[in-house]
Order: structure tokens, then C-alpha cells, then sequence
């Protein structure tokens, strides 16, 4: 007999086809409040769970006796409490690199799309407003050949970095709890403190995963240090920076603008402040959505889960503690 596994992500046949040649699927495209209870009694039996965001921690993994595997599409896992899984001894997996040149593509777009304030006028003509030649007061700045500090300069942060030095001729500062030698060789970048990249950036980008250390990594304190020329954009997840801090910067002048593709609470509340600043763009978490790699990412979720059910290490295994204690 087959084991019983659970997808709660709406999936290509193709890839619905793999897991089952496996597996017995149970398939959920979304779970909602409606299909909640019939997930939790699936989830009695239920080997393997395989979709993205699903908040996996004790209280879950108590209602999954025979779990063997989680399996996330994405890279990010703040949504998995993996000291949990471990205990429970259950395999996390997650997606890194098939989306790095995408994600970075993203959040280059979206410091071009800030810089030059292209939705904002974008709007102004489709609402009738352009009505003659540009004034001053609609002129954006220059991306190339200024400033750029990442902070998380990983898998991504090196792709947003290769585009920045290579594409824009940017000066890059990065920083990380450790140095990359890569991207030093390769962009020139140089490694600083977060104070002095903060003080020192025109375009400041964060690419850290969300952790106890990062949450509210950037906040009041971070803002003052920043020109007020600095452009501030967030691609890691909404928690890693001080919402109502980035309010009151943008609010005060402390810096010109930003861009965010993650917020604290997604889909964030229409009614939220940073929604009614001009100087704010907003995307709803795209970074890595395109059709190819979105493609990418199932696939390669789907190998680590088949992998895991059979009793191999998946390729991307996030704690591989779970197999030393059962040698
Ligand atoms: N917006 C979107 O759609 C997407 C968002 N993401 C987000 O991007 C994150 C990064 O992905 P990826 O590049 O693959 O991850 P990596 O693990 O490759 O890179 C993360 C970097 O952050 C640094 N870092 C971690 N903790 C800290 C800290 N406390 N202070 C400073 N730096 C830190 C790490 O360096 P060191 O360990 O030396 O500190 C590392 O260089 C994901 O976790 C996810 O949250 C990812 C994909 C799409
Ligand atoms: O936010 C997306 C991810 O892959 O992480």
C-alpha cells in the first residue's frame, strides 16, 4: 500500500503525477476555513505534507502521529518551527537557488520602480493628470553608479549583487554575522557593520531569513541612521523590519522612499498606512513568482518529498539531525 501523504498547494498534473506514482495523494488546492477539519483528520494518517506557509509547530505536529516529512515550497521556513519537527523526528525540506536570479530580478525591478517612482506616474497618466511637460517635482534618482547595501547577502543577495555591479556599476556594502569572500572577489563588494552600511547606502535592500534574530532587525534606530536620500527595500518577510518605525521614517523625512514585497500581516490590511504613500511601492509577496520558477520550486519540493517518503535524505534537508538519530 501506498502512504498516505497530504499537498495543500494547488499543483501542475505533472507534478501531482510524481508524488503519486509514490504516494496516495490527498489534495487540497487551498486550505481555507471551510476544509480546515477535513485537513485535520487527513493529517491522522498522513505521512508527508507538502505546500507553502502552513504554520508547523508542536501543537500541529501532535495532530500528525505518522508524519515523516514536511515539505516546503520556498525557501524561507519562518513558518516551520524546526526544532519541533526535529523532536517530533520529522524531516524539513525547503527550495534554495532555483529561485535566486528570480527574486533578484524582482527586487532590482522594484528599486528602479521606487528610484524613479514608475507606479506613481504610471498612475498620474492613466487618471488623466499628465497634462504637460514633467516638472521637477515628479523627477526620480539615479540607480546606477550609487551605493547599494544588502543585508543577508546570500543566494539572493549575491544575484541582487551581480545585477547591481555589473548591470548598474553600484558600489556594494553587505552585511552578514559572517563575511562572504565570494562576493567580495567577484562584486568587490565590501562587508560592514549594519550601522555603517545603514549610514553610508543610497539603496538599502534586506535579504535575511526571518529568525528571532532578525525580527525587527531594521527599526527607529536603523531609520535615523540612513541619508535621507536612502532608498529602503524588503524582500526577506514583513517581520524583519519595524512597520510602524518605517511609517514614522517615511512620515519624518528620514528617508525618500520604499519598496516592500513582504509586510508584517499578508494580505496586508488595504487600510494599512504605508498603502497611502506616493513614495511607497507595494508588490503582494512576487518575488520569485513567475511561471518558470514557480514551476521550479514545486518540482524540486516534489523530489524532496518523494525522496523523504522513501527513506532517502532529500536533497534539500533542513534538519539533518532527524537521520543521525536513527542511526
Ligand atoms: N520576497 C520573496 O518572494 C522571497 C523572499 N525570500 C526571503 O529571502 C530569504 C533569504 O533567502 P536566501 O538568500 O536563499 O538565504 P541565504 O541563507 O542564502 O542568505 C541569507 C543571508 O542572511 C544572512 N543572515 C542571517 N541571519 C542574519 C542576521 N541575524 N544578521 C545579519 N545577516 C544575517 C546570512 O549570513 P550569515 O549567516 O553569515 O549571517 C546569509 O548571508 C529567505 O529566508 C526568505 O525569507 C526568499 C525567496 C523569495
Ligand atoms: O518568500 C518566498 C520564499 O521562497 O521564501
Amino acid at each position: 500500500m501506498k502512504p498516505k501523504v497530504i499537498i495543500y498547494k494547488k499543483v501542475e498534473p505533472s507534478v501531482l503525477e510524481y508524488v503519486q506514482e509514490a504516494c496516495e495523494v490527498v489534495y487540497f488546492e487551498q486550505l481555507h476555513a471551510d476544509n480546515m477539519q477535513a485537513f485535520y483528520e487527513e493529517l491522522k494518517e498522513a505521512k508527508g505534507l507538502l505546500g507553502t506557509g502552513l504554520k508547523v509547530n508542536d501543537e500541529l505536529l501532535e495532530k500528525a502521529p505518522n508524519l515523516q516529512i514536511v515539505s516546503n515550497v520556498g525557501v524561507g521556513y519562518d513558518n516551520l518551527d524546526v526544532p519541533a519537527l526535529t523532536r517530533h523526528g520529522v524531516m524539513a525540506t525547503n527550495t534554495p537557488n532555483v529561485l535566486n536570479e528570480t527574486v533578484a530580478d524582482t527586487m532590482i525591478g522594484l528599486m528602479l520602480a521606487t528610484a524613479r517612482r514608475i507606479p506613481e506616474l504610471d498612475h498620474m497618466i492613466k487618471s488623466g493628470n499628465w497634462t504637460s511637460h514633467i516638472t521637477p517635482e515628479y523627477y526620480g534618482v539615479d540607480m546606477h553608479h550609487k551605493t547599494l547595501g544588502i543585508i543577508g547577502m546570500g543566494r539572493i543577495g549575491a544575484a541582487i549583487a551581480k545585477r547591481a555591479h555589473f548591470g548598474f556599476g553600484m558600489n556594494i556594502l553587505y552585511h552578514n554575522r559572517s563575511r562572504n569572500e565570494e562576493v567580495e572577489k567577484t562584486y568587490q563588494a565590501t562587508y560592514c557593520s549594519l550601522e555603517e552600511l545603514c549610514q553610508e547606502a543610497d539603496f538599502i535592500c534586506l535579504m535575511v531569513p526571518l529568525s528571532a534574530e532578525t525580527t525587527k532587525l531594521i527599526g527607529e534606530k536603523e531609520f535615523r541612521l540612513m541619508k535621507k536620500s536612502a532608498i529602503f527595500v524588503n524582500g526577506s518577510r514583513g517581520a524583519t523590519v519595524d512597520e510602524e518605525a518605517l511609517v514614522s521614517a517615511l512620515q519624518e523625512g528620514e528617508i525618500l522612499a520604499a519598496g516592500l514585497d513582504v509586510f508584517v500581516q499578508e494580505p496586508v490590511d488595504p487600510k494599512h498606512p504605508l498603502l497611502s504613500m506616493p513614495n511607497v511601492v507595494t508588490l503582494p509577496h512576487i518575488g520569485s513568482a513567475t511561471w518558470e520558477t514557480r514551476q521550479a520550486m514545486v518540482q524540486f519540493a516534489a523530489e524532496n518529498f518523494v525522496q523523504g517518503i522513501l527513506g532517502n535524505r532529500p536533497p534539500a534537508l533542513i534538519n539533518p539531525e532527524v537521520l543521525e538519530s536513527e542511526k
